[in-house]
């Protein structure tokens, strides 16, 4: 798929850092999501809220920068992780010890990486089959072996147990649901004329409706899970956001998630991901 390269895009590390923040704003700001923190509620989360994700994204502002400068600068894995790791004590320490965006450090930051390493080599436009090869090339192999450590937190233990491809096995893929599902989600929402908040509801059930999510199975087990998918898939064959009662009907979705104390967090990150691509690649 090819999106529009921005005429006006300076794709300097600092553009491409700041547009990681935008968005994780994006995605914070979209209501209603199920189970997960919005501007104005806290999903099924009782330890945070929107001041805890700003707090989060204040913390981690130099860190898509700094990631986005060590890939144009073609820096090898074990320095892209050093930065995450650092950024990962950072976002505790500016939460009290809240996990709020260590999925997405994880994946926007390699993703600032091979941004970061495209924009060096300036042979190619910036588009999401490209960003995907350059990451791919640079640190497929790693992110295989790295995907093949045991996990030690209990979204990656819970993803192990039950057979599923959690998020180290999404990125030794090249995240097959943000580039297949995700982003051409978004792009069609946007190309037929929705809203960016509608086409962003869309994208994050369509999301839903595939990635094995280990914030699921960690909090509602397989069955969770299942259920999530399930609900999602409904969603997405009765219309979607734009269907009549669409915004209604995710509400509804939003409150069965609260009950059942479930949070797609997997998913809200892939949705940030793809903001984070049609801003980088194309119109936000
Ligand atoms: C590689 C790590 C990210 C850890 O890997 P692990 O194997 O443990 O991976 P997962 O648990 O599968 O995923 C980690 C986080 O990624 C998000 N996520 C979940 N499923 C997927 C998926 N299928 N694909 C992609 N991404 C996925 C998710 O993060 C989001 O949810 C978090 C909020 O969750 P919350 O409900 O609060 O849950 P808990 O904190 O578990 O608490 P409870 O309240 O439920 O008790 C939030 O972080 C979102 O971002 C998963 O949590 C990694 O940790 C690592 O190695 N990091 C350092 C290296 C690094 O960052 N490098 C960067 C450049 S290489
Ligand atoms: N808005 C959100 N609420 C809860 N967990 C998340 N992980 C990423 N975004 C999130």
């Amino acid at each position: 798929m090819t999106l529009p390269l921005r005429s006006d895009a300076p794709l300097t590390p600092a553009f491409i850092g700041h547009a990681a923040t935008l968005a994780l704003h994006d995605e914070l700001a979209l209501t209603p999501k199920p189970g997960l923190v919005t501007l104005i509620d806290r999903g099924a989360h009782s330890d945070m809220d929107a001041h805890t994700f700003m707090r989060s994204l204040f913390a981690l502002r130099r860190y898509f920068v700094q990631i986005a400068e060590a890939g144009q600068a073609g820096a090898g894995f074990p320095e892209l992780e050093r930065l995450g790791i650092a950024a990962e004590a950072r976002m505790l320490d500016a939460t009290r010890g809240i996990n709020t965006h260590r999925g997405a450090i994880f994946m926007l930051g390699l993703l600032c990486a091979a941004a970061g390493a495209v924009a060096r080599d300036r042979a190619h436009a910036m588009t999401p089959s490209v960003l995907r090869e350059a990451m791919q090339v640079r640190w497929g192999d790693a992110l295989a072996q790295r995907s093949q450590r045991a996990p030690i937190l209990p979204g990656g233990i819970a993803t192990r147990r039950l057979g599923l491809r959690g998020a180290s096995e999404e990125a030794a893929m090249g995240f097959p649901v943000l580039f297949r599902t995700a982003v051409p989600t978004l792009a069609r929402g946007l190309a037929r004329g929705l809203s960016p908040r509608l086409a962003r509801l869309d994208t994050l059930f369509h999301v839903m409706a595939v990635l094995d999510d280990s914030n699921l199975a960690h909090r509602g087990g397989l069955e969770g899970l299942r259920h999530a998918q399930g609900v999602a898939q409904g969603y997405i064959d009765r219309g979607g956001s734009a269907a009549p009662g669409g915004l209604a009907a995710a509400e509804t979705i939003a409150n069965d998630f609260v009950v059942r104390r479930l949070s797609p967090g997997g998913a809200a990150d892939t949705l940030a991901a793809a903001c984070w691509v049609m801003r980088i690649c194309g119109a936000s």
